[in-house]
């Protein structure tokens, strides 16, 4: 008995970097990542800057004939398509679910979800109350190497971990940095909010997720940031997360590198009572980890996880498109009340740093 695939149907709200990347991760072929129980359908794309800019980039990725709009707005009120990708800058991603979920599409959205906890809230009450699946796009959270990782963990197989030491630090050597979105206070540029994330990704993924229910606590939060001098953004920043258990401690920075020359270094550091596990570099996307136990007597063991194909962006696309398959309101993966309390986290260390954004993109009110 053949079983039929379930088609998703995306609507890609920009035409930028990311968007280019997870459109074209989209449309592999489901075979070469091993198979897959869904099936992506790129249906429209829409571009705020012009029709002829969502035409092109429709044409690139692969799929010329789908609806191309000129506005955000005509996307949303497509009724061919199932669901939105947003992938705005960050300082754009409040206002752009509002519109999609506001014209009740299901929804997801790039890394960070919004500026502020208070702006991903909103969105989650929207969406709880119309009863429409809304997702944070962070991508690293359903590599097969995070999944694999947190049922090792799960499993104790380096005992009771009790901390996470988690860094993603890309020096950007651009001279054409001052003009990127990473340092635009408008775009809600900045090492925390823009690469912090997934260092945080680590810790709580690691120290919260994986607990039972009813052991989940929010941690008690701190850190510091230093700031990128001509624009007032932060550059570099840690963060302390202590939960009852454990200790988290996420790093990043545009100034230094987590692998200077790119030799191969470690990002992640799970360290349990029994041993420790060493995730490779990026944090955004692994591709190895070894198991280090503390009795010397027994071998380190290295396992590779490589990306089969494409960038590995199809995998957080697989799980909303199963969420809208089977009717469920939000991911395991990704629960929105997570989404919020580490958006809360990254507020907290901007409060310490006396860092705010500027008040249009920090507004709740569009
Ligand atoms: N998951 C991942 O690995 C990555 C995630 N990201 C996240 O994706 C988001 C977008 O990043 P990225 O694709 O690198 O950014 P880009 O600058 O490359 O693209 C952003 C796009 O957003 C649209 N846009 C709408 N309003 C504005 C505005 N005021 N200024 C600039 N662009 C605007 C534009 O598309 P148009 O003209 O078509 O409307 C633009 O091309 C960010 O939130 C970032 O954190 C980024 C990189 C990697
Ligand atoms: O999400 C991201 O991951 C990779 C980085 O290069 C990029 O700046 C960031 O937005």
């Amino acid at each position: 008995m053949s079983l039929e695939l379930f088609k998703c149907r995306w609507g890609i709200l920009a035409t930028g970097g990311i968007a280019r990347v997870f459109t074209k991760d989209l449309l592999i072929d489901p075979a070469l990542r091993g198979g897959s129980d869904v099936k992506h359908v790129v249906a429209a794309a829409a571009s705020s800057t012009s029709v002829d800019r969502a035409r092109a980039f429709l044409k690139e990725i692969g799929a010329p004939d789908a609806n191309a709009y000129g506005t955000y707005e005509e996307l949303v009120a497509d009724p061919s398509v199932d669901i939105i990708y947003v992938a705005t800058p960050h300082s754009h991603h409040f206002q752009n679910c509002l519109l999609a979920l506001n014209a009740n599409k299901p929804t997801i959205c790039e890394k960070p979800f919004t500026v502020n906890a208070a702006q991903t809230k909103i969105l989650v009450d929207i969406a709880r109350k119309k009863r429409l699946f809304l997702m944070e796009a962070v991508w690293t959270r359903y590599l097969p190497i995070s999944i694999e990782l947190r049922s090792l963990v799960r499993s104790r197989r380096i005992g009771e971990v009790r901390r996470v030491i988690a860094d993603l630090s890309l020096a950007q050597g651009n001279s054409n940095l001052d003009s990127h979105r990473m340092v635009n206070p408008d775009l809600a540029g900045g090492a925390l909010l823009d690469l912090g994330l997934y260092p945080l990704t680590w810790v709580y993924q690691i120290l919260y997720h994986t607990l039972p229910e009813a052991e989940k606590k929010a941690p008690v939060v701190t850190g510091t940031i230093s700031k990128y001098e001509r624009t007032g953004v932060d550059a570099d920043n840690v963060v302390v997360a202590t939960f009852p258990r454990s200790i988290g401690i996420a790093t990043s920075s545009i100034r230094v590198a987590t692998d200077p020359g790119a030799r191969g270094s470690v990002a992640v550091k799970i360290q349990g009572t029994e041993g420790e596990i060493q995730v490779a570099h990026p944090a955004y996307r692994p591709q190895s980890y070894t198991i280090i136990p503390n009795d010397k007597n027994s071998k380190p063991e290295t396992r590779q996880i490589p990306v089969p194909v494409g960038y590995g962006m199809y995998w957080e696309a697989d799980t909303a498109a199963r969420c809208l398959r089977d009717g469920k309101l939000e991911s395991d993966i990704m629960p929105l009340d997570e989404s919020i309390l580490i958006m809360e986290a990254m507020d907290k260390v901007r409060e310490i740093g006396d860092f705010r954004y500027p008040e249009k993109i920090e507004s709740t009110d569009y």
